[in-house]
């Protein structure tokens, strides 16, 4: 009977230690109230979840420090790409928080549309002494640059292809107490080197105006909520046409989801860069300048601010602490 029992005990355990990563912070909160065992699974869970933000989805792990309030990670799901918006309702979920999960694990609707346009890219097949001849190509654009893709002949080792190669420095996500969690450089970063992509889901202009307007509620109630929704609007060279993108890293992101606002114009330099054979650019974030070991990451968000006639609900102050700060943040317009 007593074998039976501790049999059964094992058998919870190991369930439990299966289930509990899938769960969001205030479920295992609740669950971690119920026994000893599960209390003992759940903080340690927190503590995996807060050693990497990224869930050995990238080359490095990217640490939370919270040396401010209580809070030991930001609570989203972690994509490296961009991604369809996700229309999965309940949300979808993400196993975060045991020693295995290096690898994309989602419950939701599956992610189906094909961002490849099955254009054909170049023809090289070998890139030799680190050139590539489609850099030339990739010097040439000044609106939107191009690298090579799933379309071209070379491989991954091709020198244009700087930014295929996931995140290679150092970085951590520090907590400050007016802007909430920042990305920081957590080593040497020179100027010029890649840094991340901003990656989420690709939202429909109708659909990210149907967001904001959600985002500005949910903020107006919960002072602690941030939201993630970038809006790029790219002048094609004729001059008669936008292209728009929105990228919604809210709910479903990389950790370029932390990078705050600076109305200097912050470190980080965007780029807009298309891979051949990909329907739309990505936007890529490099070192502006040599940034130290310890230096918040930052750029700018744009410059419309709202006018004093208009709304002052949506207003919110901005804490970049430059000598140049407008004292809020730019808005977008969605
Ligand atoms: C893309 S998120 C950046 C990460 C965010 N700090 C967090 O905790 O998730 C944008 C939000 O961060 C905050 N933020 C960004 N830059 C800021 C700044 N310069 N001053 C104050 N808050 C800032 C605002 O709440 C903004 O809506």
């Amino acid at each position: 009977m007593e074998k039976q029992l501790r049999l059964g005990e094992s058998h919870f355990l190991q369930c439990a230690d299966v289930i509990l990563p899938w769960l969001n912070p205030r479920e295992l909160a609740s669950v971690s109230q119920t026994c000893k065992a599960l209390s003992f699974i759940s903080k340690s869970i927190t503590l995996h979840r807060s050693l990497d933000a990224a869930r050995s989805l990238e080359n490095l792990p990217i640490p939370f420090l919270n040396t401010v309030d209580s809070k030991r990670y930001a609570d989203f799901i972690y994509t490296p790409f961009q991604i369809p918006a996700s229309t999965s309702s309940p949300p979808p979920r993400q196993q975060w928080g045991s020693a295995s999960n290096a690898q994309i694990s989602l419950i939701s609707d599956s992610v189906s549309v094909s961002l490849v346009d099955g254009v054909c890219g170049c023809e090289c097949e070998r890139c030799e002494e680190g050139y590539c001849q489609c850099l030339a190509l990739a010097a040439d654009s000044n609106e939107i640059g191009n690298e090579c893709g799933f379309g071209c002949g070379c491989g991954p080792d091709c020198p244009n292809r700087l930014t295929q190669k996931g995140i290679l420095v150092g970085l951590k996500i520090v907590r400050d107490e007016k802007k909430g969690w920042c990305l920081y450089a957590d080593q040497l970063i020179k100027k010029g080197q890649f840094i991340c992509e901003y990656a989420g889901e690709l939202l429909t202009t109708a659909e990210a105006r149907r967001r904001q307007t959600i985002y500005d509620k949910l903020r107006s109630t919960q002072q602690s909520f941030s939201s993630a929704l970038l809006v790029i609007r790219e002048h094609l060279p004729s001059g008669q046409a936008c292209l728009r993108i929105n990228i919604d890293a809210t709910r479903i992101g990389n950790v370029a989801r932390f990078i705050n606002h600076s109305c200097d114009g912050g470190n980080l330099s965007t780029v807009l860069l298309r891979s051949s054979g990909a329907l739309l650019p990505r936007l890529c974030f490099f070192a502006a300048r040599d940034i130290v070991a310890g230096e918040e990451l930052s750029f700018s968000y744009g410059d419309v601010r709202l006018t004093p006639e208009k709304s002052t609900e949506n207003k919110l102050n901005c804490c970049c602490g430059s000598s140049c700060c407008c004292g809020t943040l730019p808005c977008e317009n969605t």
